[in-house]
């Protein structure tokens, strides 16, 4: 059997969902999950994107002891600079160096002739591997490049130094039947005195990216690259906890098995939905909500006789946990603190712990059943990094005889000052999101609104998802807002989306290139 590797780079390309604004604070503790998760290296960022951006590879790099601490850097000397010194305390620090190779890609955007990319390549592999032992290269666009020509490129690097090669999918563009010939190709071909990796690097464009990624394994790739819950550009990366179970479901037909703990799928899933405000769909492969639901009369019967006939995958594999202590209003803090441990939440602080002890004897008196999710829930809304500034704090409502709604909201900040805003609305959501513009008066675009409802039944708690947009900059904030009240979740999400607005106004968030307003354009 084959050890896959394998390699998360939710942290970078992941980062590049539209309204996906992690924090250093959010990385640092992704990063040290996937570590716990198994993942042999995690490309932390793009050093040389923002000074954001660097800071969090340099954290990530001084943190992580097992775990190998990629970032990315263009064909530009500066860049692998700036991944150079970003990484300069990593225990095991590579870099990635990338280029592209597709006509299209090379004609519009580099505006390079494929001899001067090829020259580039050899330029910047071997400067990299002047700074460090293990470099990775990838051909940007490669399913898209022609075949003889990527193979030039490939060897190129390789013959500069590179360890790992990645064959990224950019625009998620090939089948598996291609991308499994595309990487035969390669590994038959490359030459080399020492070991080379393969790797894919598949988006999901086409829904195929899975497929893509199990294919090129089947081809004799050793590591893997993608994101967990698939976040990314676009439709997204692989998800990489769908590789990690179909390996472990199937690895006879791979032979090939990973490092990956299994049983830290779910909490991991769980905290980069989190942090990035995306929820997993019920229906998602492996981690969804009703992955492991059994719902008509014949599965059901079948289930019941031998749960092997509709079951590939048990809960318990994906660290799916059966609610072995159930919290009550009568329970006390140490069950609460191990509830807290049984479910992974072990790096919650003093302080924290108090306001979610509280916070959970309130959710006790009002709820029947103390379930998992709802402890989840709670967490969530206490130790998600909240934006510094002013955040929601109460709210009352006034019915008018006319049918509007009339809200007054209070917002607090750290030094515990507390303003009140008063407006209407033709509904209640619509007056409390207008208090909060008034308070915030900035120019603000709400472009989506969801509730969930956390758990089951009459009493559950409600999670409120905005995306906002700003309109002075073009950037997307993903925001959240939990609370029992629809109405106060709402506010919460709103008021969070609105600081980080405030915060990228004031230049303490550094805007995002690829949503940056074009300078050449009057109307921006
Ligand atoms: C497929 C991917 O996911 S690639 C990674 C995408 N990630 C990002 O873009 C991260 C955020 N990006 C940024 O912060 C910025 O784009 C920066 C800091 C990297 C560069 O910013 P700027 O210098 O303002 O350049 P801008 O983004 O406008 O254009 C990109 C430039 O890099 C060039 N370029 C793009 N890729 C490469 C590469 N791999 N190697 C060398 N040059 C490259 C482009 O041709 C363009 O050059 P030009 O200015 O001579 O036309
Ligand atoms: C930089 C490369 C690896 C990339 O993200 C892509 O091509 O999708």
């Amino acid at each position: 059997m084959r050890k896959i590797e394998f390699l998360d780079t939710s942290l970078r390309d992941g980062e590049q969902t539209p309204g996906v604004n992690f924090s250093i604070k959010e990385k640092v503790a992704i990063a040290k999950q996937l570590e716990k998760w198994g993942i042999s290296a995690i490309e932390a960022g793009f050093p040389a994107a923002s000074p954001d951006s660097f800071e969090a590879v340099k954290e990530i790099a001084n943190t992580l002891t097992k775990t190998a601490v990629t970032g990315l850097a263009r064909a530009v000397k500066s860049d692998i600079d700036a991944a150079f010194d970003a990484l300069k305390n990593a225990k095991y620090p590579q870099i990635h160096v990338f280029i592209a190779t597709s006509p299209v890609h090379m004609q519009y955007k580099l505006k390079k002739t494929p001899d001067e990319v090829i020259a580039s390549i050899t330029e910047h592999v071997t400067y990299a591997r002047s700074l460090v032992e293990i470099v990775e290269f990838s051909p940007e666009d490669a399913t898209r490049t022609e075949k003889d020509f990527l193979l030039k490129a490939v060897q190129t690097a390789v013959d500069a130094g590179a360890t790992y090669i990645n064959i990224p999918d950019t625009v998620g563009y090939t089948t598996p039947t291609e991308y499994y010939e595309t990487f035969k190709f390669l590994i038959d071909n490359v030459t080399s005195d020492r070991d080379i990796v393969f790797s894919p690097h598949c988006h999901d464009d086409l829904g195929m990216a899975t497929a893509n990624t199990l294919a090129a394994i089947k081809a004799g790739a050793g590591r893997v690259e993608g994101t967990v819950n698939g976040i990314g550009e676009r439709a997204g990366n692989v998800a990489l906890e769908e590789v990690a179970v179909a390996l472990k479901i199937r690895e006879i037909y791979y032979q090939a098995t990973s490092d990956i703990v299994l049983n830290e799928t779910f909490a991991t899933s769980e905290l980069v939905s989190r942090f990035s405000g995306i929820p997993v769909p019920k229906n998602k492969a492996v981690i969804g909500g009703n992955a492991f639901a059994h719902e008509s009369g014949i599965h059901q019967d079948g289930v019941l006789k031998n749960p092997e006939t509709y079951e590939i995958i048990t809960p318990e594999l994906v660290g799916v946990k059966k609610n072995s202590l159930p919290l009550g209003k009568l329970s006390g803090r140490h069950a609460f603190i191990t509830k807290l441990q049984e479910l992974g939440f072990d790096e919650v602080t003093d302080a924290e712990m108090k306001e979610l002890f509280s916070k959970f004897k309130v959710l006790a008196d009002k709820k029947n059943e103390i379930t998992d999710a709802d402890i989840r829930a709670l967490v969530a809304g206490t130790t998600v990094e909240n934006p510094e500034g002013f955040q929601f704090d109460n709210l009352a409502i006034r019915s008018n005889d006319d049918g509007t709604q009339t809200v007054t909201i209070s917002l607090r900040n750290e030094g515990q000052e507390i303003i009140e805003t008063t407006a209407n609305g033709s509904g209640s959501v619509e007056a409390i999101f207008n208090a909060i513009d008034q308070f915030f008066n900035q120019s603000v675009k709400l472009d989506s609104y969801n509730i969930i409802a956390v758990t089951e039944g009459i009493d559950a708690q409600a999670e409120v998802h905005v995306t906002v947009e700003n309109n002075d900059t073009g950037t997307i904030f993903n925001a959240s807002g939990l609370d029992f009240d629809v109405l106060r979740a709402s506010a919460i999400a709103y008021a969070n989306a609105n600081t980080l607005v405030q915060r990228e106004n004031a230049g303490i968030i550094t805007k995002k290139i690829s949503e940056k307003a074009n300078p050449e354009d009057p109307e921006d």
